[in-house]
């Protein structure tokens, strides 16, 4: 088993190592928009101290020059007593240049948190905005999870910039030192730099390219060592006896990802090795037409030690602006990874139009031709679905595994829009209406609830509390079953349920269900769905809720999928599905009335045993 790379791994496999270098100054361009996002004073900070530093290191420079000049006139001490104010002004330019360079990299200390704090802010804000089905395109989870390292990566955006134009501006000033003794050395010194940025560029791109290509397989060896290691998990692990068999997983997967890791380092190494080297004998060359240049009088005996000292300046420089430029090209292509995935999340953001459901909410849904295909697939989760649900009437949805019932739930609630017909509250195409007016009418209990690590208070009102306070908490937890849990707990509604993190309470799978009914109770929203919302409770609990729901119900469009066909007697219409399709409705007794050629009737013999 392996996962399929990313679609992003094959289009940039085939752009040049060129084309995404030219992207350095865009990634620049990010990374200040960016940084002066989130601190102005921060950005404008480092940019005057960066600026001063370089300023100052362009003066010191200059001053060594006259200084070392002077000592090769012959005579030292009168040559360095007719430089005096040189050498004051190399010191202070000097001093100044570190605390300049220190106030820089402090700015950019401070500045890196908060981009990389903005950066992932856009990711969840991307991430949030899109349509549901989004998770379930490959190509969109893939560039999430790139998004994440690289929302990470724009902390060494902000450093590795700050490095690099703290060496470029060293480069600057040494430059133009050497460029006035003689331009030529100058070009020699450039051209040597050359091959070493080639092999850094090359080789980050490598890299970068076989961390691209194992991001599937990364994701998968993730789940299966949380899956190995987990709490919740870990009772399965333990008696289905799969440690082995998961750790042997792990390890088959990262064997596939180290031997992909060996063989890029392995070429990543040898370019790197190969542009070090012609830099080297570049380098060499450089310094021998410097002899040559001096042995023939072209450059005077005084200017050598002057000339000598700014190339090793220069190429110092040069090398520090190489690496950083590497690790900035490095970076650019984590950020693009961020960049690209608010790129892949966009056309998924949810923009269904401008209609706004009612304050009040939904008198009728009514489903008209609908069908569903889940992204990726070829066939399809619903079809030819037509279907009304009214306010004050219960509507109960059953049938077998697989046949559609959660999915059309979704379609119900506008969780997911239909790839055929439409889905109409009052009249208003889901397609068309603002999510957000339709989410704020909706009461769910999904299939899947979760534990969120918060007090037992914020699991039911979930950051928004209504202005009734506790006594409408207290009311809903009433109506769920979930006050008898609530009453068990130390602290009552302040307990908190994050029991892996802050060492609070745990609840059992049913207590935890009970929580996830009364959070849906809470919200008091004209349009209740339930998708097995009694799977994990007690007869007592289960029938408790079945009981009420009448009253719960009143005043409500509700829809309750549920396995236990008994439970679908209080619905007043029962909907069966099979195979994505409506195959029967009808109340209870129309539907047992039917007998043997009833699909529910025959499915409620099976369960009763008769
Ligand atoms: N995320 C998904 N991607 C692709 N296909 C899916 C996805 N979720 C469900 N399906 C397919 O859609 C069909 C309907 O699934 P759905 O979950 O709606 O069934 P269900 O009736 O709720 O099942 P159950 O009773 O087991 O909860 C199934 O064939 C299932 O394989």
């Amino acid at each position: 088993m392996r996962m399929a790379s990313d679609r992003y791994q094959d289009a940039n496999a085939t752009m040049s190592t060129w084309a995404i270098a030219r992207r350095l100054p865009r990634t620049l361009g990010r990374a200040v928009r960016l940084g002066w996002a989130t601190d102005h004073r921060a950005v404008l900070s480092l940019a005057a101290c960066q600026g001063a530093a370089a300023l100052l290191t362009a003066i010191a420079l200059a001053a060594t020059t006259r200084v070392l000049a002077g000592l090769f006139t012959g005579d030292v001490l009168a040559g360095l007593q007719g430089r005096a104010g040189a050498l004051a002004v190399l010191c202070i330019a000097l001093s100044g240049r570190y605390l300049f360079d220190a106030a820089a990299r402090a700015a950019a200390a401070r500045l890196a948190p908060k981009v990389v704090r903005e950066a992932d802010l856009r990711v969840i804000a991307a991430s949030t905005a899109a349509e549901l089905a989004a998770y379930e395109d490959p190509d969109f989870e893939n560039a999430r999870q790139a998004a994440a390292d690289g929302a990470d990566k724009t902390r060494d955006l902000i450093l590795d910039t700050q490095l690099l134009t703290s060496a470029a501006a060293q480069i600057v000033a040494a430059a133009a030192v050497v460029a006035a003794l003689h331009p030529a050395v100058l070009g020699l010194l450039l051209l040597a730099a050359a091959p070493c940025a080639w092999g850094a560029v090359r080789a980050a791109r490598i890299e970068h390219d076989a961390h691209h290509r194992n991001l599937g397989d990364s994701r998968l060896r993730n789940v299966f060592r949380s899956y190995t290691t987990e709490q919740a998990t870990a009772d399965e692990v333990r008696a289905g006896t799969m440690a082995d068999f998961l750790t042997n997983q792990y390890q088959i997967i990262s064997s596939r990802l180290e031997d992909e890791q060996l063989a890029a380092t392995r070429k990543a190494l040898t370019v790197r090795g190969i542009g070090d080297a012609l830099t080297a004998l570049a380098t060499a060359a450089a310094w021998a037409a410097l002899v040559l240049l001096v042995s023939t009088g072209r450059i005077e005996l005084a200017a050598a030690g002057a000339a000598a000292f700014a190339l090793r300046t220069a190429s110092a420089a040069l090398s520090t602006t190489v690496r950083a430029g590497a690790g900035l090209f490095r970076t650019s292509l984590a950020v693009g990874d961020w960049h690209r995935f608010l790129a892949v999340a966009g056309p998924w953001t949810a923009r269904r139009g401008t209609a706004r459901i009612p304050e009040t909410g939904p008198e009728v849904i009514s489903v008209n031709d609908a069908a569903f295909t889940y992204p990726g697939t070829d066939r399809p989760a619903l079809s030819d679905i037509n279907l009304d649900l009214k306010r004050g009437e219960v509507v109960a949805l059953v049938g077998e595994n697989g046949s559609g019932k959660t999915t059309l739930a979704k379609l119900l609630t506008g969780l997911y829009l239909p790839t055929g017909g439409s889905v109409h509250w009052d009249g208003i195409d889901l397609a068309q209406a603002d999510p957000a007016t339709v989410y704020r009418h909706l009461g769910l209990v999904p299939q899947d609830y979760t534990r969120w690590p918060l007090d037992a208070r914020a699991n039911i009102h979930l950051g928004q509390p209504r202005p009734a306070g506790d006594p409408a908490i207290h009311a809903a937890a009433e109506a769920s079953g979930a006050d008898a849990v609530i009453a068990q707990l130390p602290k009552g509604l302040d307990t908190s349920l994050a029991r892996s993190w802050w060492g609070g309470h745990d609840l059992s799978g049913g207590q935890w269900q009970r929580l996830a009914i009364a959070r849906a109770f809470y919200r008091d929203a004209p349009v209740l769905v339930m998708d097995e919302p009694t799977a994990a409770l007690d007869a007592r609990a289960e029938h408790r809720i079945f009981t009420r729901l009448k009253s719960l119900a009143a005043g409500r469009a509700t829809l309750f999928i549920t396995h236990r066909l008994a439970n679908a007697r209080l619905a007043d219409r029962i909907v069966v599905l099979e195979g994505g399709r409506v195959i029967e409705t009808g109340t209870y007794d129309e539907l047992l009335q039917r007998g043997a050629g009833s699909t529910f009737y025959e499915m409620l013999q099976l369960q009763e045993g008769a």
